[in-house]
């Protein structure tokens, strides 16, 4: 059990609506959406024990999931959830799993899978209680479905709220208590007043206040970090000048000042200009306490005749955890010296939210693709609990809402919106084996592309860009003259969640002049290409 007492979902200090997770592709888009609403919602798998939450929810919504409620080793939410006395509302599976609960009889497998667009037709009366949830909508919208089952007969005691051309059974109510079902996702942008049905439930039926806010999240979490870390306790991260880490150092400075130790590993691998300019943006702009070591040589020495992309990535995780290792006790000593506290007791991690859901799953971990070096890998006792405790501010946030905390803590634009960078950096965007004049060429062109993009106005459209070398060489010629030379692969993608991406449609100009400038001032390079490949099959990184 890790030790993380700290920046757990802070369900006790803001309304919240727990979704119990079946699996669907979509439910964390629920909490994404009301949590759009100002409303903390919390995922947690379907098989939760209601006894085991420490907060009672203001509601509860039961996700969709691909299952089949009546087969065999379907799963089954707690019945304690019915007992809680708060608000339900189950959305496809979730509804069914209500209905299945009445009566297993109440879902049959339909004749046609509904996937798709569909048109529904609210059915209001005259009862206030059962109309709540279509509340203040128009009567007919277009929603969005994806079921195979349905129910075929209205479970007792309910009521038929909506229908749609294929669902007799669209949406449900009770008609007493404040239970109800959606046979289709409000939670898909492709659903019409989707986001207001869950404001319906939430608000109106679940009574939440729409407090959730960057600026309460921030005093509430302060507050908590101090009472933690006590009037002397010293706090020590690694930070890469990434969001993430920066926000939550910005986050810890604010609370503790000196008494957090940021350190920042140079790896031979990082951008042009990227370790003075994190130093300058740290330091200076944001005053954090940072000690910057450069282990360029050791990292460049190390990953001589590697080839393979896991070799590399293993090798610069493994490293990364030597070297934070040894200048780790050089602070720890430091701040026992520095007069400011007691020895170093906590250690800082940017874990965000996805990375939480993504274990905690009801469908498990995904398969690993990449090794990610990551805070994974860190030292074990800084990530174990017993040497350093471990503090993780932004556990409970999305990407967004961290960019959010960071304006919110004054850190400026351009830092906040900077495009997620690798741990393992340039070294994964050469391909093969990684040398000093790959690395130069690598970070010219990366440079160049780059500084066209933010010149062009398009940074804030890209979810990330880069150049990386292809180590095979190409005949061009320059000048009257033969070259051989390398080949540039550029490569820029839009992204909501980083697992799924498409590349970025540049104006063929923009390319021309970016491929002009690559060849003309980077030596060693003979060619230029745009890599257009979605992510599935391919991946934002190269290697
Ligand atoms: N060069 C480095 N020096 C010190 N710590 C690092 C370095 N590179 C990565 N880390 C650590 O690994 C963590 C994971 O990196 P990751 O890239 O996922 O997050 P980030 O850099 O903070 O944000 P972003 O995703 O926006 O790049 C960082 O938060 C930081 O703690
Ligand atoms: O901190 C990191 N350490 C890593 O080892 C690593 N590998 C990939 N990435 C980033 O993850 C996102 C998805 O990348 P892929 O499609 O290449 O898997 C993209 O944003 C990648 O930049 C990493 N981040
Ligand atoms: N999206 C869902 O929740 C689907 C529920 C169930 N598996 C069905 O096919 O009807
Ligand atoms: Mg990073």
């Amino acid at each position: 059990m890790a030790a993380a007492t700290l920046g757990e979902v802070p369900t006790k200090a803001f309304d919240t609506i727990l979704t119990l997770d079946f699996g669907s592709q979509y439910t964390h888009l629920i909490t994404r959406r009301l949590r759009e609403l100002n409303i903390l919602s919390e995922m947690l798998p379907c098989t939760t024990k209601i006894a085991d939450l420490d907060y009672k929810p203001k509601g509860v919504i039961l996700s969709g999931g691909p299952y089949s409620v009546y087969e065999d080793g379907a799963p089954h939410v707690d019945p304690a959830v019915f007992e809680l006395g708060v608000p339900i509302l189950g959305i496809c599976y979730g509804m069914q799993e209500i209905a299945w609960r009445a009566s297993p009889e109440n879902v049959i497998a339909g004749v046609h899978r509904e996937y798709g667009h569909s048109n529904l037709k609210a059915l209001k009366g005259d009862d206030a209680h059962v109309d709540r949830l279509f509340a203040g909508l128009e009567d007919s919208m277009r929603v969005w479905m994806s079921h195979g089952d349905k129910l075929g007969a209205l479970p007792e005691g309910f009521h038929t709220v909506a229908v749609s051309d294929n669902s007799e059974y669209a949406a449900i109510a009770h008609k007493t208590k404040p239970i109800y079902g959606l046979q289709f996702h409000p939670e898909v942008t492709h659903s019409q007043n989707g986001t207001q049905l869950l404001k319906n439930f939430a608000v109106d039926i679940c009574g939440c206040a729409q407090n959730w806010t960057m600026a309460r999240f921030l005093d509430q979490e302060i507050a908590r970090i101090r009472d933690l870390v006590g009037p002397e306790g010293q706090v020590l991260g690694a930070v890469s000048g990434g969001v993430d880490s920066t926000v939550a150092a910005k986050l810890m400075k604010e609370a503790i000042g000196d008494r957090f130790w940021a350190v920042l590993v140079n790896n031979g691998v990082m951008r042009l200009d990227e370790c003075e300019q994190v130093e300058r943006d740290l330091k200076q702009h944001l005053g954090i306490n940072l000690t910057v070591i450069d282990a360029s040589k050791d990292f460049l020495e190390g990953l001589k005749g590697l080839h393979d992309p896991e070799q590399k990535r293993k090798f610069i995780g493994g490293k990364f955890i030597d070297v934070f290792e040894a200048e780790a006790q050089k602070i720890e000593e430091a701040a026992e010296k520095s007069g400011k506290g007691t020895k170093i007791g906590f250690f800082l991690q940017g874990t965000l939210y996805p990375d939480v859901i993504e274990s905690l799953s009801f469908k498990g971990p995904s398969a690993t693709i990449k090794t990610h070096h990551n805070v994974g890998g860190l030292p074990e006792r800084m990530t174990n609990g017993q040497g350093l405790q471990l503090i993780e501010p932004l556990r409970s946030l999305y990407k967004d809402e961290v960019r959010e905390l960071g304006r919110t803590l004054g850190i400026h634009e351009e830092l906040v919106m900077r495009h997620p960078f690798p741990g393992p950096g340039i070294a994964v965007r050469i391909l093969g084996e990684v040398t000093e004049e790959k690395v130069r060429i690598g970070r010219q062109a990366d440079h160049i592309f780059i500084s066209e993009i933010r010149k062009a106005g398009l940074y804030d459209q890209i979810s990330q860009a880069y150049a990386a070398v292809d180590p095979s060489r190409a005949v061009g010629v320059m000048g009257d003259k033969r070259v051989y030379g390398y080949i540039i692969i550029l490569r820029a993608v839009t992204t909501t969640d980083f697992m799924t991406a498409e590349a970025f449609n540049f104006p063929w100009e923009f390319l021309q002049r970016v491929m002009n400038r690559i060849v003309n001032e980077v030596h060693g390079v003979s060619r230029v290409t745009y890599d257009i490949t979605s992510k599935p099959p391919g991946t934002i990184e190269l290697e």
